[in-house]
């Protein structure tokens, strides 16, 4: 688990774009409590004057009309600038999780529920604006004005800034600590509870249609009523606490109130003391007024800092992938060295195995059911990397080379692609701007869609459905092809490509998959190298080797050459 230190650094650091806004949103703020806590002094005198009688300065009622209308505009622009500020940091907040989520370890995001990260991405993102709006602002505001309040406190007694000072320090600091120990635990309970039930409501209407063949609505129905109880539970739980600290802080504030008044009484009856008490006991009631919240901010402090933990530890995985710096290299051949690697510590998939994909070649990767062959593909494709021997491209080895640059290199249809609820046209660019029609249309004639998409009325523009429900599995995979071609990467990895297609489609998809040109016909790059992930090689043409993973060893047999017109060298591991 992080430290909060760690977690708070990450945090400002994701934010640092956003800071002059920040500081911005907090220095308005301030002036708004100043111009607040002007208006009160001038209000303060202007009613002592009345009470003793005493004839004000026209000055005087001009800076009472200014500071109320300063305060005024002063909180208008604050709300305006924080949460601006605000929705700005938070935005930049989920773009960072997000792209560590799409570029993070797999393995790291292997165990974790769907459901789980979008509540962590939605909820726990959206929580910490309380950090900044709830925390920071009324605190930083508090604490920046007490000089203020001392100051008028003095103008009284000694033992009145000792009071007032004793009940800010116990309201402002006191009271919110006792109430982020409090409900430290609970809120960061309950932001696992909310995250658990969000993922079960989200599987419960994913897989509707098999808990109603198998019977299970029962028993998902109960399980949900549960969590929702727990839920409930520990709402009532933080409630009750929260009212505690709230009665806690209407003692101290009455006190507060209280003891300046009993200053003023004693100060009445003289001019200068009464003029002075009066408008001390107006800034404290100004004072007291914006330090109310405070206490309860200590528990937006405990339920943030989870939340932040939640978010943090979700996106910044102890095994990550380390980004790298340099680009691919212009050979390309992909070589695997003594290469052993498993997802569960002690329990290696693939134990020190060596092969190579020289440039252009087609090659099979064959095996049981979870032999490795798919790690093999994640590994090539650096979401992890070996525990021990090497993956390199060309002669630079995977972990220095850009993530960014990588990803155009290597190309990937994985056995369960997911098509988006959007357009064709949009599924193929997947948020790419700078991609001309020509292009699209390339894809997809190499996909041998082509012919489908014009037939279709609305052509590109033709909405597919979530997960792509209004394509055949067959057009699906097609489309999924048509994206990965358009990368323009020059190496292919298909994995499992026809996995969920009846045996025709999937003999059509094979057809095309063999007849897939050698090259990118728009750029003429180098010719493409193609890693066939599968269970059998029924259908396959034009290899130039096979590997077979079993138990965790690799062996490669060299074919018939089809392909590159390239030797393959004969390794075993
Ligand atoms: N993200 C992951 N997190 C944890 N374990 C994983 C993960 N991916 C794969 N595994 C485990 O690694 C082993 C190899 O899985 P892999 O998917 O590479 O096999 P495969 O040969 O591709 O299988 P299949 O042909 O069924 O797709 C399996 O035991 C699997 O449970």
């Amino acid at each position: 688990m992080k430290a909060l230190s760690e977690i708070l650094l990450t945090l400002l650091q994701v934010w640092r774009p956003q800071r002059g806004r920040l500081l911005a949103g907090l220095g308005v703020a301030l002036g708004a409590a100043l111009a607040g806590l002007l208006l009160m002094s001038q209000a303060g005198q202007r009613l002592g004057q009345a009470v003793l009688a005493t004839g004000g300065a026209g000055a005087g009622y001009l800076l009472l009309r200014f500071s109320g209308v300063g305060r005024i505009l002063l909180r208008y622009f604050e709300r305006l600038l924080s949460h601006d500020a605000m929705f700005r940091a938070l935005a930049d907040l989920r773009l960072w999780f997000y792209r560590r989520l799409a570029f993070g370890s797999a393995a790291g995001l292997g165990f974790r529920r769907s459901g789980d990260l979008m509540a962590r991405l939605v909820q726990d993102v959206q929580t910490l604006d309380g950090l900044y709006l709830r925390v920071t602002l009324p605190f930083g505001v508090a604490y920046l004005t007490f000089p203020v309040l001392v100051w008028f406190c003095w103008q009284v007694s000694v033992a009145l800034v000792c009071l007032e000072a004793g009940i800010f320090l116990i309201v402002a600091a006191g009271l919110p600590f006792l109430a982020a120990r409090m409900t430290w635990k609970s809120e960061g309970q309950l932001l696992q509870l909310m995250g658990a039930l969000q993922a079960d409501i989200l599987e419960l209407t994913g897989g509707l249609r098999e808990i109603r063949i198998f019977g299970g609505e029962k028993r998902f129905n109960e399980r949900i009523e549960q969590q929702q109880e727990e839920l409930y539970t520990l709402q009532a739980c933080l409630a009750h606490r929260l009212s505690l600290i709230r009665a806690l802080t209407a003692a101290f504030e009455s006190t507060g109130i209280a003891g300046v008044l009993l200053a003023a009484a004693g100060l009445m009856d003289g001019q200068p003391n009464g003029m002075r008490s009066m408008t001390a006991l107006f800034i404290c009631l100004a004072q007291f007024g914006s330090i109310r919240a405070l206490p309860q901010a200590g528990a937006v402090v405990a339920r943030s800092l989870q939340a932040a933990r939640r978010v943090v530890s979700a996106a910044v995985q102890p095994n990550a992938v380390p980004p790298g710096t340099v680009n691919t290299p212009a050979q390309y051949d992909l070589h695997f060295k003594n290469v052993t690697f498993g997802w569960v510590t002690g329990h290696p998939v693939l134990k020190g195995i060596t092969f190579q994909l020289p440039e252009g070649s087609r090659t099979a990767l064959l095996g049981a059911s979870g032999a490795g062959k798919s790690t093999v593909a994640a590994l090539s494709l650096k979401v992890v990397m070996p525990w021990q021997g090497q993956v390199k491209l060309g002669d630079v080895a995977l972990d220095t080379i850009r993530d960014e640059s990588l990803r155009h290199e290597i190309g990937w249809l994985s056995q369960n692609t997911h098509l988006f609820a959007d357009t064709i046209r949009n599924n193929l660019l997947l948020g790419q701007q700078d991609i001309a029609d020509r292009q699209l249309w390339e894809a997809l004639e190499q996909a041998q869609l082509a012919e489908f998409v014009r037939g279709l009325p609305d052509g590109l523009e033709t909405w597919i459905g979530e997960n792509g429900s209004r394509l055949s599995g067959g057009q699906g995979r097609r489309l999924a092809l048509a994206r990965v071609l358009l990368a323009r990467a020059r190496i292919l990895i298909f994995d499992e490509p026809t996995s969920g297609l009846d045996p025709e489609t999937a003999r059509a998809f094979l057809h095309t998959l063999n007849n897939l040109p050698a090259r990118d016909g728009l750029t003429e790059q180098q010719p493409r190298t193609i890693l066939l992930i599968l269970h059998a090689l029924t259908g396959i043409e034009g290899l130039d080797q096979v590997l077979e993973l079993t138990g965790g060893y690799l062996s490669v047999r060299p074919c018939q050459n089809h392909g590159s017109g390239k030797s393959i060298p004969l390794t075993r591991s």
